[in-house]
């Protein structure tokens, strides 16, 4: 399957779990990659028929810069179901990268991937 991806998109928010955490705003980073079939705005060259990078881009800047969880596993998962419910897209990928919270590491994070659809039995509940 194609995809459009977007790479090293930086948000600042309110992310963490301890107390000076929540009284700063960090840097996020994200790179996503949405499934998507390239083949029908390639032939009809109309920014109509794509999966417009630039509105989800917003979209994402949008939520992350106004959201405040404890988990970027929470933030990814929010992320991603933005995604497939409001821009039709079948699968996403999701890395988010969160710079210097951990010293000797260049970045920590998550990476998830997830489809339309049902959640997994047995979690479906928590989500
Ligand atoms: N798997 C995770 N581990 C940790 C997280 C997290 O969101 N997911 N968060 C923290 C702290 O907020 C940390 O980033 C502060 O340096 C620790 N571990």
């Amino acid at each position: 399957m194609d995809k459009v991806f977007i790479e090293a998109l930086e948000v600042d928010a309110l992310i963490g779990i301890y107390d000076w955490e929540r009284r700063i705003r960090q840097t996020l980073v994200f790179d996503i990659e949405m499934a998507f079939d390239n083949r029908v705005p390639a032939a009809s060259d109309a920014i109509e028929d794509t999966l417009n990078y630039k509105d989800v881009s917003r979209r994402v800047v949008d939520y992350v810069s106004q959201s405040g969880f404890g988990l970027v596993e929470t933030l990814a998962e929010r992320v991603a179901e933005i995604i497939l419910d409001e821009f039709g897209v079948s699968q996403v990928r999701l890395k988010l990268s969160k710079p210097g919270a951990v010293r000797g590491a260049r970045a920590v994070g998550v990476i998830i991937e997830r489809s339309a659809g049902r959640a997994p039995e047995g979690i479906s509940g928590l989500l």
